[in-house]
């Protein structure tokens, strides 16, 4: 039987990579075998051109065509050859980000958005997506706490950011039965209480 795909979403310190792992675990503890990856990035050629992106200036629509250049690759390499074998695959960020950051954010045009997506993955889409929301601030001070380098999209303006929010809670509204938001301004383990729920329901 194919295996599933659950992608993470959310603004930059939302909280996705401090629970990737973690869901990992849940399902290997029901005894399936799991891949976790991430995106831009995920395969060797996908991880040099996530090094571009997170670091060079480039045109909106360089950066949009790379950002799909590198998920064909990983949907080619590394989640369709998994999913085929029955394993599941959970990735930070997909395609949803690209309608966020490169939509929402920068004001790509949607049919052209559209138009990748369809080219590249129209046969497959995640079975689930888990939106990580929550205001701005919050997670500009988890991201200041963690003292991190910031990346490129990490250096953007607030109003930035809020337009990728947004864009992300209006994608949700349109894909009910792919994307669950959870309320991520909320304590670790009241997350995982949310995601334990809504693995139940899929597992
Ligand atoms: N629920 C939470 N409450 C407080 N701090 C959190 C929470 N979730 C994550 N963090 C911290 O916030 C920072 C960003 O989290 P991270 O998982 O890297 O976010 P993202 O992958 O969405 O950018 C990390 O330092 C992490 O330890
Ligand atoms: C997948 C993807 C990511 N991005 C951006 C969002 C993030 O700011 C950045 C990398 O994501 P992420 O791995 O979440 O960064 P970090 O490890 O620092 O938490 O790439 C896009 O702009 N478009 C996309 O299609």
């Amino acid at each position: 039987m194919r295996g599933k795909f659950i992608t993470f979403e959310g603004i930059d310190g939302a909280g996705k990579s401090s629970h990737v792992e973690w869901l990992a675990e849940q399902l290997r503890g029901k005894g399936l075998t799991v891949q976790v990856t991430r995106e831009p990035g995920g395969t060797e050629l996908g991880e040099k051109l996530r090094e571009l992106l997170l670091n060079e200036p480039m045109h909106l629509e360089t950066e949009t065509l790379l950002m799909f250049a590198a998920r064909r690759e990983h949907l080619a390499r590394l989640i369709e050859p998994a999913l085929a074998r029955g394993e599941w695959v959970v990735c930070d960020r997909f395609s949803d980000a690209t309608w966020a950051y490169q939509g929402g954010g920068r004001g790509l045009d949607k049919s052209k958005f559209l138009a990748l997506e369809h080219w590249v993955h129209d046969h497959l889409h995640p079975d689930l997506t888990l939106l990580f929301d929550l205001p701005l601030d919050v997670a500009r001070e988890r991201i200041v706490l963690a003292n991190r380098v910031l990346d490129k999209f990490e250096q953007e303006r607030a109003d930035f950011h809020e337009r990728v929010r947004q864009a992300y809670l209006d994608r949700a509204h349109g894909n009910p039965a792919r994307m669950r938001v959870i309320a991520a301004d909320n304590t670790l383990e009241n997350i995982r209480k949310q995601l334990e729920v809504i693995v139940a329901s899929i597992c």
